[in-house]
């Protein structure tokens, strides 16, 4: 087993939230690809997205290589990380690479949760529909680039981190 953990999957699936704590509980570093990127920007992602989105997608590719040589870490990837090859070659290389997935209505309760305007691309008239709309193209990415998967659907972030360790075998 590598000693990263990387956790992938569609926005609101909870790879902040459980990443976080699942840093906490292993003893390891946390990064938040996004959080790094606002940190460096001074910007909520939702004004960068006002500069377009390749602007972020930019962003999000050069924070992937600068954190090539870490180690001993948990790192959560913003939901789109799977859209460039070369991103997630590399996290498969330096880390085991864990999806979380979870069906649109759950996706959608989340996203409503925390305000829409936090997430630009689903900040829409119908949101359920965009979430099914960009789910259904990047299924096929993230079921090609995850080692392992777990489902989010009705558990609690305690249940998906317990799932998680026991699936590294800690
Ligand atoms: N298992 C869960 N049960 C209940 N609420 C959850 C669960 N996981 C995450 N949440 C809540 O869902 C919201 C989205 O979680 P979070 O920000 O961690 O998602 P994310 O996958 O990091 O999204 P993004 O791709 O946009 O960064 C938060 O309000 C979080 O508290
Ligand atoms: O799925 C996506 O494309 C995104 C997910 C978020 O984590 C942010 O990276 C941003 O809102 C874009
Ligand atoms: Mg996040």
């Amino acid at each position: 087993m590598k000693e990263n953990i990387t956790i992938i999957g569609f926005m609101g699936t909870g790879k902040t939230t459980i990443g976080k704590q699942l840093a906490k509980r292993l003893m390891k570093n946390f990064i938040d690809l996004d959080e790094l990127i606002e940190n460096q920007t001074g910007k909520p992602i939702s004004m960068i997205f006002k500069d377009g989105e390749n602007e972020f997608r930019q962003l999000e590719r050069e924070k992937i290589k600068s954190i090539e040589k870490k180690k001993n870490c948990v790192i959560s990837c913003g939901g789109g990380i799977i859209l460039n090859k070369e991103n997630m070659e590399i996290l498969q290389e330096i880390s085991e690479v864990i999806l979380l997935e979870a069906s649109k209505e759950t996706i959608f309760k989340h996203i409503i949760s925390d305000g829409k305007e936090k997430r630009p691309l689903l900040n829409k008239e119908d949101p359920l529909n965009e979430i099914e709309k960009i789910l259904r193209f990047r299924k096929p990415l993230y079921d090609e680039f995850a080692s392992f998967r777990i489902i989010i659907d009705n558990k609690s972030i305690n249940e998906i981190i317990n799932e998680i360790i026991k699936l590294l075998g800690n």
